[in-house]
């Protein structure tokens, strides 16, 4: 069983990291979440109601998979080609927003003339093209080395906050969770919840607090809030 007894409520505009090691479940529970596993028990809700979600959420994984044949700005585009809620999609929304977030020098290039860090900021923009509820990051910088991943942690924290949008995370790196995370979930062995905090900005520097995850995050048994 990938997911045990996962009761998870996630607030509107909520920065959400999922943690957890090597097959505990992250990728599965942003899968469920993103409408494109189904559960064989359990539910998922949003605003109390079992709608469709796939319409709702953007998707980025570890590789930018952006089309080769396509500009950025195209890309970008793409997205929008297929949302099935339309009247929430603005027509200049994909210049927009790579104008808004310092993309707007690569509009013409194609995906092979991008660096790794670029490629997945525009598949992030193209993810928030479709103004989802919820966009959701399975390990997006764990391709980068780490002086690029710094750089796409903040732009990303301004991105989620301009547009007001709910993120869940899914991450091995503990930094990076208590750098963005309003809350941190840790996924123990078979996909149960071992642990939750709640992050204000003053927790992330709290070295009781650093440590209590980290050693949490390491060594993943019993319940810890
Ligand atoms: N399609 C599938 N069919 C059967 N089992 C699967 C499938 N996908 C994942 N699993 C299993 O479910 C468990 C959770 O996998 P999942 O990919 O969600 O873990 P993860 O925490 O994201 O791991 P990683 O960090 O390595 O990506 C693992 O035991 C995995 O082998």
């Amino acid at each position: 069983m990938a997911l045990s007894g996962v009761d998870l409520t996630i607030g509107d505009r909520e920065f959400v990291a999922v943690l957890g090691k090597s097959g505990s479940g992250k990728s599965t529970l942003l899968r469920v979440l993103a409408g494109l596993d189904t559960l064989d028990s359990g539910i998922v809700e949003w605003s109390g109601s079992e709608s469709a979600t796939r319409s709702h959420t953007g998707v980025v994984f570890q590789q930018p998979l952006l089309m080769p044949w396509l500009t950025v700005l195209e890309n970008v585009e793409f997205g929008q080609r297929f949302a099935s809620q339309r009247d929430r999609i603005d027509g200049n929304r994909a210049r927009d927003l790579l104008s808004r977030f310092g993309l707007d020098a690569l509009a013409q290039r194609r995906p092979a003339q991008l660096s790794g860090g670029q490629a997945q900021r525009v598949a992030i923009i193209r993810a928030a093209a479709v103004a989802p509820r919820l966009l959701l990051l399975d390990e997006p910088f764990s391709a980068l080395d780490p002086a690029v991943r710094g750089d796409l942690r903040g732009w990303l924290a301004e991105l989620a906050d301009e547009l007001g949008m709910t993120v869940v995370l899914v991450t091995h790196d503990v930094e990076e969770a208590l750098e963005l995370a309003d809350r941190i979930v840790l996924l123990g062995d078979n996909g149960t919840i071992r642990g939750q905090w709640c992050l204000e900005s003053a927790d992330r520097v709290d070295p009781v607090l650093r440590s209590a995850i980290f050693d949490s995050y390491r060594d993943p048994v019993g319940e810890r809030s």
